[in-house]
């Protein structure tokens, strides 16, 4: 039998709203990381601002894990992204802090598409595709935006699906990818979603480089360059 801090591992949405639905009828505030998995401090440091953010009111939290395909376009490095589920698994279980965690297999699939199927990364929508997105078009301009040309339209899709799945009162995301949360703070206010978005501060290696689950691919010779750049800027 699980530990009690064990969290409920949840795979399909009707599960994971039902089960939300659930906690608040309880009169716990619900909590939302979510993440892509691969989890480093950065994100438990996510998890404690959630566990800390309503006020005293019970919180419930809720980590999702899912590697949204929406938002990689076809060069970039979807099907090398890392992961490690089990690991992330005893990771949250080790907070003691996190109820449930939410690792859908797929947030496009419909049940009833069958042979149908289509890929999100379809562009032909059809009665089995997905053809709606989110733009949040002036903030998703520049910076990361220029270089991943889907990257923001994906995110914000993806986020919005799950604040309609998880239904949260509370939403947890780093200031690491400050583009990405400024993108979802604006489209809370533009949709008038009734969700509280906490920006959460960069939690950094003793080098000075942010914890990022993509560091993992990082040449020695990477990360020296990295240390000395740091020493630099600093002087
Ligand atoms: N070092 C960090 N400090 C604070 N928040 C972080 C840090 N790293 C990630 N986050 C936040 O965790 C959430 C989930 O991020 P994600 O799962 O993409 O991890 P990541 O480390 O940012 O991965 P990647 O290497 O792909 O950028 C995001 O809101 C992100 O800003
Ligand atoms: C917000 C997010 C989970 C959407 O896929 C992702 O972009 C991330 O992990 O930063
Ligand atoms: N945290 C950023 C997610 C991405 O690069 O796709």
């Amino acid at each position: 039998m699980a530990a009690a801090h064990e969290p409920e591992v949840i795979r399909d949405k009707a599960a994971m709203r039902a089960w939300a639905r659930r906690r608040r009828a309880e009169g716990k505030a619900v909590a939302l990381v979510p993440t892509m998995g691969f989890l480093h401090d950065g994100h438990l440091s996510l998890v404690s601002a959630a566990a800390a953010s309503a006020g005293g009111k019970p919180v419930a939290v809720v980590v999702s894990i899912y590697v949204n395909p929406s938002q990689f376009a076809p060069t970039e490095d979807l099907a090398t992204y890392p992961s490690d589920l089990a690991g992330d698994i005893r990771k949250l279980a080790a907070t003691a802090a996190v109820a449930a965690v939410f690792c859908p297999p797929d947030l496009y699939a419909r049940p009833d598409a069958g042979a149908e199927s289509a890929s999100c990364l379809e562009e032909t929508g059809g009665a089995y595709g997905h053809e709606t997105w989110i733009r949040v078009e002036h903030l998703e301009k520049g910076m990361c935006g220029s270089s991943r040309p889907v990257f923001f339209r994906g995110v914000a899709t993806v986020v919005a699906k799950l604040f309609n799945i998880v239904e949260p009162d509370v939403v947890v995301f780093g200031k690491k990818d400050y583009q990405q949360w400024r993108v979802i703070c604006r489209m809370v206010r533009d949709l008038d979603f009734a969700i509280e978005i906490i920006g959460s501060e960069i939690v950094r290696e003793a080098d000075g480089l942010a914890m990022s689950s993509r560091n993992v691919h990082l040449s020695h010779e990477e990360r020296e360059k990295f240390a000395g750049s740091v020493k630099f800027i600093g002087q």
